[in-house]
């Protein structure tokens, strides 16, 4: 287990409460979901939620389909300063994103081609199970090799009670969570957000 504090990401926020009691937690990162999903919330909506977020924390608004010309738009309505790019994705995605200001996460299937998990200049990748937020879990030390040297964050199906194992498994950076999070599909449960963010970072 590497001796550095890992990263926590808070992803698919969409009350103010929420995203208070992950920041005094430590959290690193607080995630918006500017897709379709019961966690959408619109870049107005985030904008007002990442105005709450301190300096020093990043604001994250996440994206599956959306072509980047759309990804651009929603997120500069968004004021956020890092986009999360899940779906097919080409390294001149990440090229464009960065390009026009923002810090970029991208997210790759635990199961993608080897080719996949190349570095591609984005700012961390994430290596999350098949469905993206789905609460699915897998096996974390698979892919340990393939993404040793990375700036990564593990994703899928972490919960306050596995995020240690999972971090210590997989060996990454930081971990991403949001169903593990949740007391119903969509509905953030701010003790286990605490019990999340504490747990990963005393790990
Ligand atoms: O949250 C969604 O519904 C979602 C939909 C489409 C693309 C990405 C989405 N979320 C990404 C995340 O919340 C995290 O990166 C991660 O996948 C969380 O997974 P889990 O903790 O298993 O919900």
């Amino acid at each position: 287990m590497s001796d550095r504090v890992p990263f926590v990401k808070v992803c698919g926020l969409s009350t103010a409460n929420d995203v208070q009691v992950a920041v005094q937690h430590g959290a690193d990162a607080i995630g918006f979901v500017l897709t379709t999903s019961a966690r959408e919330v619109s870049p107005q909506q985030a904008a007002q939620l990442a105005a709450l977020v301190p300096e020093g924390v990043a604001t994250v608004a996440v994206f599956h389909t959306e072509d980047l010309p759309t990804v651009l738009e929603r997120a500069s309505a968004a004021k956020v300063g890092w986009v999360q790019l899940h779906g097919k994705r080409t390294a001149d995605d990440v090229k464009l994103a960065k390009d026009a200001g923002f810090k970029v996460i991208r997210a790759v299937r635990r199961d993608a081609n080897p080719e996949d998990f190349a570095d591609w200049c984005e700012d961390l990748l994430l290596i999350d199970a098949s469905v993206p937020g789905s609460g699915k879990s897998w096996d974390y030390a698979a892919v340990r090799e393939l993404a040793a040297g990375r700036q990564w964050l593990v994703a899928g199906g972490l919960t306050p009670q596995n995020v240690v194992e999972a971090l210590e498994l997989s060996a990454a950076t930081g971990a991403d969570v949001s169903s593990g999070v949740e007391c119903s599909r969509g509905v953030k449960d701010p003790a286990l957000i605490a019990q999340f963010v504490d747990a990963a970072k005393g790990a």
